[in-house]
């Protein structure tokens, strides 16, 4: 009732002091609901509610900005914004985005999705401010998680130097997706440890004021120490001694304090650090138990947790994980590296089997590039497993470290292509255009779970760099016929006719193999070819079936430009084959979320829509009007 009243009146300040608990249950429970029906990230929206309440409280919107990095947590914010209506649609096409959108609500002042991005767009908005003299307020919310980044640390330092007010609020629930890791988790919890220890300091300090003379002279001197006892009484020493205003820690789940910290930390005129802790899945128990299962997830039983949809076949990352870790069996100098994904790309396996062997970085790809780097220059054979959005974050490291030393490491590229229900931010859509055009790379994508374990098999084998794509979901069980040796840079012609050929890269097979189908019932002659290798493209293949078909058609889940039908396109011009050349895959634009057989829908990747452009394509041929299709 009250969400409602918020709605109508969109101001949540009208609220009485008490009615605000009454709020945050509300919208628990509305949470847990709409959730469980359209599936989302649950765990981490329970653990901020009553921050999300008691920042509304302190700011205005869309006046003042408030920017959540990666962006996942934001449900709250969308709820206390207008939005309630749109979680019937939550991460459906056409619905309401999963994370902040500005092109959604003027309240959402930065667009996320990707970790580690919100301090240094807050200083950004600060910088903006500053010069163009408004007076907005602007706070960004980090996650413990969010802060293993490197380009949190970045934003940190120069967020040392500002002279004006920037309000970051550490969202500290001592989890990423999984377990969180490194030095800043540790530290961070030694400043949890510290404030648990709080009433007993209270006592042992009450206790040493009651030793005449001595006793004042011992608190001084513990206060003075550079010690982890120190700790106690001055936390967050390593945000004081940058020159940022440590406040806190605070009890995330209580509304008052928090609003008392904020309006306390307004005061500050320079950066400050607001540390508010928090329980990950808090009021929910499933969610409490097992945070990482309700980070993000599919529909489920309230009652229970448990999912409500079947697991299904095995998925590419299933194979994966299985083949990786019968690999490992057999070789010991291969090693597993995952940036805060274990979970996700299927090395949680690996991890408990082999756990000196496997290396958790934190949300830091750049750096787990580098790494592997260097344990590929001193001997070992690193796999990297990533999703394809977040490789991005890699990239100089790929060009610099990994690919110009030419060394051997394993990229194990998951969630490439089209991703579904995260949107925008994590489409894998870009990796075969960025990866194919770096020199010694070998980029590979396999047509079905079989050759997903042959390549992965034959990857490390090799002794260059290899790119290995593969995208979310299950992986395909057709063409199980079809398993020649993987051979570097050569292809595999599956079906051979005259005419047209339909040349597709990975998992674009099911497709290409319908829309093949099709052809032949309406009388169409069409080979089918699987590339394998989108670099080097295999030219000998291209050569030999320019020979006797007039028509190449390529076809892949990655961007047009760049991608592996524009290195057909290049060579067939350079070697002037007599063949004209359609490239399928997606147009120059972001893909929205939604589900993945309905954007294939939406950007022209189906069989019927594929089919229909040959038979076009190949009547301009075939009355010599080829040019007025271009
Ligand atoms: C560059 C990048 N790598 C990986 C991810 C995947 N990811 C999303 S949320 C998350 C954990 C974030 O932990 P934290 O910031 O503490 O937020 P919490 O979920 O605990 O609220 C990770 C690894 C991402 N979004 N961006
Ligand atoms: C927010 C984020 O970046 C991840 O939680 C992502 O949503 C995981 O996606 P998958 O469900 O594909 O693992
Ligand atoms: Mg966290």
């Amino acid at each position: 009732m009250l969400l409602e009243k918020i709605q109508k009146e969109n101001d949540i300040k009208k609220l009485k002091p008490e009615e605000l608990k009454l709020l945050a249950d509300e919208i628990r429970e509305f949470l847990i609901e709409k959730i469980s029906r359209t599936g989302g990230h649950l765990a981490s929206n329970l653990g901020v509610i009553e921050l999300t309440i008691a920042l509304h409280l302190f700011l205005d919107f869309p006046h003042d900005k408030l920017i959540w990095d990666v962006g996942h947590q934001s449900y709250t914010h969308k709820l206390l914004t207008g939005r309630q209506a749109g979680f019937d649609e939550l991460r459906k096409y056409g619905g309401m985005s999963g994370f902040p959108k500005r092109k959604e609500s003027a309240c959402d002042a930065f667009d996320t999705g990707h970790s580690s991005t919100s301090i240094s767009a807050g200083l950004g908005y600060v910088a903006a401010r500053e010069l163009q003299g408004e007076k907005y307020k602007v706070v960004s919310v980090i996650g413990d998680g969010a802060m293993t980044g490197g380009m949190a640390y970045e934003a940190l330092n120069n967020a040392s130097r500002i002279k004006s007010n920037f309000i970051i609020v550490l969202n500290d629930n001592n989890m990423s997706i999984s377990e969180n890791v490194g030095g800043m988790s540790s530290y961070l919890d030694g400043i949890r440890t510290a404030q648990a220890y709080t009433e007993l300091k209270k006592g042992v300090e009450d206790t040493l004021r009651k030793i005449p003379g001595t006793g004042e002279k011992i608190i001084q001197q513990v206060k003075k120490t550079k010690s982890g006892i120190k700790q106690l009484f001055v936390p967050g020493m390593f945000f004081e001694d940058m020159g940022i205003t440590y406040l806190g820690p605070v009890d995330g789940h209580d509304i008052r304090k928090l609003y008392r910290t904020f309006c306390e930390a307004k005061r500050v005129d320079h950066a400050v650090l607001v540390h508010v802790l928090t329980k990950k899945g808090k009021g929910y128990t499933p969610a409490e138990e097992d945070p990482a299962r309700f980070h993000g997830t599919g529909p489920f039983e309230i009652e229970t947790g448990k999912a409500k949809e079947d697991k299904g076949k095995d998925t590419y990352t299933e194979v994966f994980s299985k083949v990786f870790l019968d690999i490992a069996r057999h070789n010991e100098k291969v090693v597993g590296i995952t940036a805060a994904m274990a979970d996700g790309t299927g090395l949680v396996r690996f991890a408990k089997k082999y756990p000196q062997r496997y290396f958790d970085v934190g949300i830091a790809e750049g750096h787990a590039v580098t790494f592997a780097a260097g344990l590929a220059a001193g001997g070992m054979k690193p796999v990297f497993a990533v999703y394809s959005s977040f490789l991005q974050r890699g990239y100089d490291q790929l060009i610099h470290d990994a690919c110009l030393q030419n060394l051997p490491i394993v990229f194990a590229i998951d969630r490439a292509g089209l991703v579904g229900s995260d949107g925008e931010t994590h489409q894998g859509l870009f990796d075969l255009s960025y990866l194919s055009m770096i020199p010694n790379l070998v980029v590979m994508s396999p047509k079905n779970r079989w050759e997903m374990a042959d390549m992965l098999r034959f990857a490390v084998e090799l002794d260059a760099p290899v790119a290995l794509r593969y995208p979310r979901g299950e992986a395909y069980e057709g063409l199980e016929k079809f398993r020649a040796p993987i051979v570097l840079g050569k292809s595999e012609i599956l079906y051979e006719e005259e005419s047209i050929a339909l040349i597709f890269a990975g998992h674009m097979a099911s497709v290409a193999e319908k829309a093949r189908r099709k052809l032949k019932e309406i009388g169409y002659s069409c080979s089918l070819v699987n590339a394998r290798f989108v670099k080097p493209v295999d030219t000998q293949m291209l050569e030999y079936l320019a020979q006797d078909h007039s028509l190449f058609v390529t076809l892949e889940e990655n961007v047009l430009s760049g991608g592996f039908g524009e290195q057909v396109l290049a060579y067939v011009t350079k070697a002037k084959l007599n063949v004209k050349v359609r490239t399928i895959g997606i147009p120059d634009e972001y893909v929205e979320h939604g589900n993945v057989e309905v954007l294939r829908r939406e950007v022209g990747l189906t069989p019927e829509v594929i089919v229909k452009q040959i038979i076009t394509d190949y009547a301009a041929i075939v009355e010599g009007e080829w040019e007025k299709t271009v």
